[in-house]
């Protein structure tokens, strides 16, 4: 199977499964026993969207591996393990099964991130080939980045329709939205939040998902940051299932990202589960973080 029928049956795959997905969130919004490989509680619905994901995806013929923020290790496909060797090829795939599933409980946006490498995990964001996030909002919609472009889709009956094509970040940017607890900001970044608030033509969105909180800069451009903080100072979201996939989409969307210091596309991976600060947008937003946090962080 060529790369791209592959990534086409990942796409399809993804949003063939949102619906259910978004019905088997009713009645899964309490926690069950045990934390993720990231310390943190996990909800019947963020386990319930990863099973579904990894049976579907590793389904696919070209999709040799499957990992996800829920599940410590990376899953091989049957076809891979039954030989032991790599397909050669093939491709492997990173999920977050439901990004800010925080919101479940008061009822807010959320939904699926998914990166698609071609190299094993946890691999560079330079090795990725596609990403995409499905957000289940009053609608369902599916944003992806394959081959530099990236689409907008409605996903209606599981089924994904264009809506928008070459979709690029708006010239004249209006939001911003970050993330962590403010007085946990660093002071670099903090000097920097307060200029980007201090600006007439900027107004806040931020909403707890970060899949939604970027879609709000994908569609009226802005900047997105969960950053460093002085508790964390690798920041709460991680590389290979957040950072890189919502990276690869905003940079394919003429937008930049950062770790800080670096797009984070060139951040080297050492763990699966690794965090890394993120900030995405616009790019003169990104160059002015840079120039405010820059190698100090
Ligand atoms: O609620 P907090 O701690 O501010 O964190 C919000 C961030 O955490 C996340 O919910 C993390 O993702 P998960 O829900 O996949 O763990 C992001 O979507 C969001 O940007
Ligand atoms: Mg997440
Ligand atoms: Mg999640």
């Amino acid at each position: 199977m060529s790369h791209a029928s592959t990534i086409g049956a990942i796409l399809d795959t993804v949003a063939g499964t949102a619906p259910e997905i978004r019905e088997g969130l009713v009645g899964r919004r309490e926690y069950v026993e045990g934390e993720n490989p990231s310390g943190e509680d996990q909800l019947a619905a963020d386990v319930h969207a990863d099973q579904l994901l990894e049976e579907r995806l590793l389904a696919i013929d070209g999709v040799d591996s499957y990992a996800s923020e829920e599940r410590e290790a990376v899953v091989e496909s049957d076809d891979e393990a039954a030989d032991g060797s790599s397909g050669g090829g093939e491709l492997s795939v990173a999920v977050d099964p439901l990004d800010g599933s925080s919101n479940l409980k008061p009822n807010n946006a959320m939904g699926t991130i998914v990166a698609v490498y071609d190299a094993p995990l946890p691999a560079s964001g330079r090795d990725l080939v596609a990403a995409a996030y499905v957000l289940l909002g009053p609608i369902t919609t599916m944003v992806a980045a394959v081959d530099g472009s990236v689409t907008e889709y409605v996903v209606d009956d599981g089924e994904r329709h264009t809506a928008r094509e070459d979709v690029v970040l708006p010239d004249d940017p209006t939001v911003y939205g970050f993330g962590g607890r403010v007085p946990d900001w660093t002071g670099e970044f903090t000097e920097y939040a307060r200029e980007v608030e201090s600006d007439a033509s900027l107004k806040l969105r931020y909403g707890g998902a970060m899949i939604g909180d970027v879609n709000q800069v994908m569609t009226y451009g802005g900047v997105f940051a969960y950053p460093a903080l002085d508790s964390a100072p690798e920041g709460k979201l991680r590389l290979q299932f957040e950072g890189n996939p919502m990276a690869y989409i905003v940079e394919s969307a003429d937008g930049k990202s950062s770790d800080g210091e670096r797009s984070l596309l060139d951040v080297e991976p050492d763990d699966l589960h690794d965090r890394v600060p993120v900030h995405l947008g616009d790019a003169d937003l990104i160059d002015r973080l840079e120039a405010a946090i820059g190698g100090d962080e």
